[in-house]
């Protein structure tokens, strides 16, 4: 999260200004759910009911084609009454990495390189998608071509590179950039440096997060590496 110095404000769709958008997306049903889900629990509750609303079906009936392997819509009951939440973003289930990039992640890429703080989290159940939207695959694909399946990391990544290349050149020889790259792993209460065992012959680092006066955030003993292209990163 941006201290208040540094965050940046977003409209929502009500409007409002808010520092903090919830995008959510509905992922499509996979082979594997048909192996892995018992036949009575396969049916779609959650539907997308427009660009910023979900509606979760209410009913408890057992799907109509239980005992059946593919997922299909519940059968509405009589008087099922169905819940209705907003959100900033809804994503319907055949949403593309790159339409999902573009809508969420990409904004925030020129705030960061006007020197906002930007966070990008995943969250959601085991299984609901979070690591095929983060980082997906095609890792080194072209962040612009919108058929692959490239995740918001390595689009990230790519477009930060080759906006600062794009600064570089209009700017000149006066002005230069390094990026650096950190990588921390938050395990119940510890903070693991993921980059430290290079140089602790395997041992990771431990390390320590504190909030210094003017309310940024230090972050004791973290290994940076300078990296020079989504390759490097993605590595
Ligand atoms: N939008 C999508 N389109 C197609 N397949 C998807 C999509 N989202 C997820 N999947 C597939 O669903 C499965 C589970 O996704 P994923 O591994 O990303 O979940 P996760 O939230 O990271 O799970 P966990 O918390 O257990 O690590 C994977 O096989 C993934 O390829």
């Amino acid at each position: 999260m941006a201290p208040p110095s540094s965050s940046s404000s977003t409209p929502t769709s009500s409007g409002s200004t808010t520092s903090v958008q919830v995008a959510v997306r509905i992922r499509p049903t996979t082979s594997q759910d048909a192996v892995s889900i018992p036949a009575r629990f396969q049916r779609i509750v959650v539907h997308s009911t427009s660009h910023t609303s979900v509606a979760i079906d209410a009913s408890s009936a057992a799907p109509a084609t239980s005992g059946s392997s593919t997922a299909v819509a519940t059968p509405t009951t009589p008087n099922a009454k169905k819940q209705v939440f907003s959100f900033d973003q809804v994503h319907s289930p055949d949403t593309t990495q790159h339409a999902l990039f573009t809508s969420t992640a990409l904004p925030l890429i020129s705030r960061f390189l006007e020197g906002f703080n930007c966070t990008v989290l995943a969250y959601g159940q085991t299984s609901s998608g979070k690591t095929f939207t983060m980082t997906g695959v095609d890792l080194d694909a072209s962040p612009s071509d919108p058929h692959n399946g490239m995740g918001i990391i390595p689009r990230a990544v790519s477009t930060i590179f080759a906006q600062a290349r794009k600064l570089k050149e209009e700017r000149g020889a006066s002005w230069n950039y390094t990026i650096k790259g950190s990588f921390i792993e938050i395990y119940n209460e510890d903070l693991i440096d993921l980059l430290s065992s290079d140089d602790t012959g395997g041992l990771r680092r431990e390390v320590q997060i504190r909030e210094a006066k003017d309310g940024s955030i230090i972050w004791g003993g973290l290994r940076e590496v300078t990296v020079r292209s989504n390759a490097e990163v993605m590595k």
